[in-house]
């Protein structure tokens, strides 16, 4: 059995460390993706295959990180992907999340189910940070209009459409624990509801429900691009940002129907098992946007040579999830700071031994792939 760290020196310390701390339920919430997990493990495995080619005597006693999202400057090109229920992790949450994040100085994806209100997450933070709200569109628009009224009035500066989960995924381990978040948290967000989530907002199940019932039985599975971008667009005006995006084809309709960015996600594994790891459908995305929106993805990013990987094959910017999750739980705001500075620290070290002062220069020169054909056509930065 391997020992427990002390002193936590990378994300791969504090996940051991949170294994310990959470109880094994919430354990297997947080780390189990669907069916056999085939993408969950391609997600880190998949990174493996790309190395970095990097130059040297470039320079490089000054790196700087700074970039921009969205259009608006940006300390680092990494963000916190939304997840939901941090009070499974801490007492603190996506509070704690949200101040960490604001230290940090990029974007935080808040998600609709958080176990912290909207407008408390965006009042911990400060108005350098980006906050983008997360949706599920439900059967009842009722419900997803009132989130984004509250999201717009709070301050939240794009929604976040998840596109790949019209059903829950079929996460075994979560069916083995008969997986169900203690009664003492709730879903803040749907808290003054008028609609008919009274179960959904005490995370009770009612009756026989799942959970991955409770989800499917108020998520809209009907949505399309058609009908559904165009009515998010007729009662907002904030940029809508997809997430869940694999392929070119999606990419161009996202484009086609005016989404103003795209996450490449497979929600983590967490959804349908046997898709590409993100980092391997990225380039396909990136090749297909050709810089009309921004492109970003999530899904195994665990180092700094991970970011670096990510952005070298045309990311935009970079997000995790379960690091957050494991850093919350090993030390609250603390722990979820070091996640991000322990990753932080990977990349500015990372870009120097690399040779690259600035997150223009990481480019397509500094990647060789295992796989073949996977960086053709990326744009080459000058150099
Ligand atoms: C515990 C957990 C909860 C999640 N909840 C949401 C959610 O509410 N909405 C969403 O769009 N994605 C959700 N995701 C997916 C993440 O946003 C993200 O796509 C993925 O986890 C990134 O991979 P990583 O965990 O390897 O960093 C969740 C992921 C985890 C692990
Ligand atoms: C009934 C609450 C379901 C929350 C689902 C959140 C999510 O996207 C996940 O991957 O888990």
């Amino acid at each position: 059995m391997q020992a427990t760290p002390i002193l936590p020196v990378c994300i791969d310390d504090l996940e051991h460390i949170a294994k310990d701390i959470l109880p094994s339920a919430t354990w297997g919430y947080y780390t189990s993706g669907a069916n056999h997990e085939q993408t969950l493990r391609d997600n880190r495995d998949a990174f493996k295959r790309y190395r970095l080619r990097p130059r040297m005597l470039r320079d490089v006693s000054k790196v700087t990180t700074t970039t921009t999202i969205l259009g608006k400057k940006a300390r680092s090109p990494l963000c916190v992907a939304p997840c939901a229920m941090h009070k499974l992790a801490h007492p603190d949450g996506e509070v704690a999340t949200s101040k960490a994040v604001a230290s940090h100085g990029s974007v935080m994806i808040l998600s609709t189910y958080s176990t912290t209100a909207l407008e408390k997450v965006i009042a911990a933070g400060n108005p350098e940070t980006q906050y983008w709200f997360q949706l599920y569109v439900y059967k009842d628009r009722r419900v997803s209009e009132k989130l984004i009224r509250r999201a717009e009035a709070a301050g939240f500066s794009a929604l976040v459409l998840t596109v790949d989960a019209p059903y829950l995924g079929r996460r075994l381990l979560d069916s083995r624990n008969k997986f169900s978040p203690p009664p003492h948290l709730r879903l803040e967000n749907f808290i003054d509801s008028t609609t008919d989530f009274s179960s959904i907002d005490s995370l009770e199940k009612s009756g026989d429900e799942t959970f991955g019932e409770t989800f499917g039985n108020r998520g809209d599975a009907s949505l399309s691009w058609e009908e559904g971008i165009a009515w998010l667009r007729s009662i907002t005006a904030l940029p809508i940002i997809v997430k869940g995006i694999l392929t070119a084809e999606d990419t161009e309709l996202a484009i086609k129907h005016g989404c103003s960015a795209i996450i490449v996600s497979n929600h983590g594994g967490r959804q349908l098992d046997g898709t590409l790891a993100s980092i391997d459908a990225l380039p396909e995305i990136v090749e297909a946007a050709g810089n009309r929106i921004e492109v970003y993805m999530d899904g195994g990013v665990r180092t700094g040579t991970d970011i670096i990987k990510a952005l070298a094959l045309g990311a935009q910017a970079v997000f995790v999830a379960r690091p957050i999750l494991y850093g919350l739980a090993y030390n609250g705001e603390d722990g979820a700071r070091l996640t991000l500075r322990l990753l932080q620290d990977e990349l500015e070290l990372g870009m120097a031994l690399a040779g690259c002062r600035t997150i223009d220069e990481i480019g397509s020169h500094l990647i060789h792939s295992l796989h073949k054909q996977a960086c053709n056509n990326i744009p080459k930065p000058k150099l």
